[in-house]
């Protein structure tokens, strides 16, 4: 998916939520245990429920490589049923020496290797820019590079000065520098919900990249604060909300309470994009 048509999906579906498909076997509703493939199940009610007001789902790979080839599988059938409409990442923080790289790369952008066609892969920063190339090397793909993550030990190197003023904190290294490998219509970064007090900052540096945010939800990331200082024309923005929506239920009305959830956040981003966003 390009740019411009994921632009247009947020303008469309007035949405710039992206369902995180954390999904873990053990917190699955009992009446699903008994189909053939109940994560696949699961997911499947969850698309069905949330489609009308997401623009992107991003399975997070932990999930499913922790049931071995059967959570493989499930991934696979996933990834194929989510609508065409859909942007779709990989939540895989890969990243290594380049040849190395080069087999992540082809793991989920070349559906003749692994069954995976994915529309982006997240990707961790710190072996620089022969680790991130590899990624790069897949024409209309994207990288999505962890910049500012949403866990307390983002303070442990991420915030690190790299000036002697401290004016310049590594995370904003890692963006000024990785922004010259690929343009705003490959690359995006990674960038928490908890973070928003810099996303001004953040904003300055990158006006024209989309940010992908996690951590609204059972992080407590603030959805109105992050989207006042987060928007741009272009949207700009793809907010995970995971648990939040998955596990609003462990009862057969799991999909109908998803979907609630799903519709709550979309209709908060809707006002918005009419706040934020001349073009809705
Ligand atoms: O900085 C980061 C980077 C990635 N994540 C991932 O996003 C989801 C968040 O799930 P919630 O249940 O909505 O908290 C999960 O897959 C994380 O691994 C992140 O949270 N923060």
């Amino acid at each position: 998916m390009t740019f411009d048509e994921l632009s247009h999906q947020i303008f469309k579906k007035q949405s710039y939520l992206c369902v995180g498909l954390d999904t873990d076997p053990r917190k699955l509703p009992a009446h699903l245990l008994t189909e053939p493939d109940p994560v696949f199940a699961f997911n499947k009610a969850i698309i069905d429920a949330t489609a009308d007001f997401a623009v992107a789902y991003k399975p997070n790979i932990a999930f499913y490589e922790a049931q071995g080839p059967r959570g493989w599988e499930s991934l696979q059938k996933t990834l194929e049923y989510i609508p065409g409409d859909c942007f779709t990442i990989a939540d895989a923080k890969r990243g290594d020496i380049g040849n190395t790289s080069g087999l992540y790369a082809r793991a989920f952008f070349d559906p003749s290797a692994a069954g995976l066609d994915f529309d982006s892969i997240t990707v961790a920063p710190y072996m620089g820019q022969d680790s991130v190339e590899p990624f790069l090397e897949y024409p209309g793909k994207w990288v999505i590079l962890l910049a500012l993550t949403s866990n307390a030990g983002s303070a442990d190197f991420q915030r690190l000065p790299t000036t002697p003023d401290g004016d310049v904190e590594l995370f904003e290294a890692v963006m000024q520098t990785a922004k010259t490998w690929a343009g705003a219509d490959r690359m995006m970064f990674v960038v928490g919900a908890t973070q928003s007090t810099v996303f001004s900052r953040i904003r300055e540096l990158t006006p024209d990249h989309f940010l992908l945010v996690p951590g609204v939800g059972a992080q407590g990331g603030s959805l109105a604060d992050v989207s006042k200082c987060g928007l741009t024309e272009s949207g700009g923005l793809l907010v995970n909300a995971s648990r939040s929506i998955l596990y609003a239920s462990d009862g057969t009305d799991f999909a109908d309470k998803a979907r609630a959830e799903a519709q709550a956040l979309q209709t908060e981003m809707a006002t918005y994009l009419g706040q934020y966003c001349s073009r809705a």
